[in-house]
């Protein structure tokens, strides 16, 4: 059993007008302690919604929440009493995009915030405090207020903050989305770290599948309130089966950036353009030069990238193809048979049509 269970969970709102609108619709979702599971999809997709059910922040219109062993809600009705819940919640912690710090306290104070209901004495809480910024690499920053530090440093204050009352979970909505690359490779490893570390569990919600890469082992994706895909990381990237999951999976954002900037003339029927994600431990193969020695073709190389999930190298590629409908279909099953993942795109990056 998971320690976040969901079952039909749905979150129905009303618009200015009345209308109903879907959220969440139906989702069931189970994190195992110790996954760093990542929520991805476009914004309004429902996905800060959803996790905002986990600790009932938003009370679900229909569905069963279990946390830890502890039924939430049950056919949309909570069965926990507010006392527990908000103990419960202590067990969750939580860091947003735009950080959430009081600006007119230090660093240390801020952290120590979140222990004024922990039953420790003062001394123990500003010891306790210290030692969590010393976990995020902060201490020396204890007593900087916010708008004195980086806003990669203030989010790290702000997952101290998160892990005052030691929570099981941690649930990072946004967390880096607000942050330069730099700073987001740095609070995304620290994550990775705190969960080894601590036996943590994550729920990471992005728009950017390049940070579910980083540090999730598995996904679900999200369109219109709805989980279109999930699964352990590397099948979904690999082997994935909804066409938004697969303009997410490849290089997503980079892989379009570079179609759009190349600026291609409308292809012609002759032309089509390919994108291959593979595993580099499975496909050894020259891709490209087998390509042109067994189905004939000459496929040119627009984009290339390595990544490592989970240690593991996987490769995505954006070739351009020339030959007719018979080629473009034989090319198609040549990659597939070596355990290829195509998705043909346009010029512009989006799917094929
Ligand atoms: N309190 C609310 N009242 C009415 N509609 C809401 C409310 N909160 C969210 N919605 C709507 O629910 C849908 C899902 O929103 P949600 O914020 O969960 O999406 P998201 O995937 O987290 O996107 P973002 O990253 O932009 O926050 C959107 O259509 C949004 O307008």
């Amino acid at each position: 059993m998971g320690i976040v269970e969901l079952e039909h969970v749905n979150v129905d709102f009303a618009d200015k007008k009345g209308k109903v609108v879907h959220a969440v619709h139906d989702v069931n979702l189970t994190v195992e302690k110790g996954d760093i599971y990542g929520i991805v999809g476009f914004s309004g997709a429902g996905k800060s919604t959803l996790v905002r059910t986990v600790n009932l922040l938003q009370k679900p219109t229909a569905g069963n929440i279990r946390v830890n062993d502890t039924d939430f809600v049950k056919d949309g009705k909570q069965v926990i009493a507010n006392k527990n819940l908000q103990l419960a919640r202590r067990k969750i912690g939580m860091i947003f995009q735009n950080f959430n710090l009081l600006n007119e306290i230090s660093v240390v104070d801020n952290v120590s915030f979140a222990l004024k209901h922990s039953g420790l004495k003062e001394k123990e809480i500003k010891e306790k405090s210290l030692n969590l910024l010393d976990l995020v690499d902060l201490k020396e920053k204890a007593n900087f207020y916010p708008a004195q530090l980086s806003g990669g440093q203030q989010q790290r204050v702000a997952i101290a903050r998160a892990l005052a009352n030691e929570p099981d979970i941690l649930i990072s909505d946004e967390a880096t989305s607000a942050l330069d690359p730099q700073n987001t490779a740095q609070i995304l490893s620290l994550l990775k770290k705190l969960q080894k570390d601590l036996n943590l569990t994550i729920i990471l919600i992005t728009h950017e599948m390049g940070a579910v890469k980083k540090i999730c082992n598995k996904v679900a994706l999200m369109q219109s309130g709805q989980i279109i895909e999930k699964g352990n990381l590397r099948d979904v990237v690999l082997h994935p089966q909804n066409d938004l999951t697969k303009s997410f999976v490849g290089g997503s954002l980079e892989v379009i950036n570079t179609l759009k900037s190349l600026n291609l003339d409308k292809l012609n029927d002759n032309e089509a353009i390919y994108q291959l994600v593979y595993s580099m431990a499975n496909v050894t193969k020259t891709i490209i030069i087998d390509l042109y020695r067994q189905i004939g073709v000459e496929a040119s190389m627009l984009y290339g990238n390595v990544e490592l999930l989970d240690d593991e190298p996987i490769g995505t590629l954006l070739v351009q193809v020339k030959g007719d409908k018979d080629k473009q279909q034989a090319t198609v099953d040549f990659l597939r048979k070596e355990k290829v993942a195509v998705t043909r795109l346009n010029e512009k990056g989006d799917l094929y049509e």
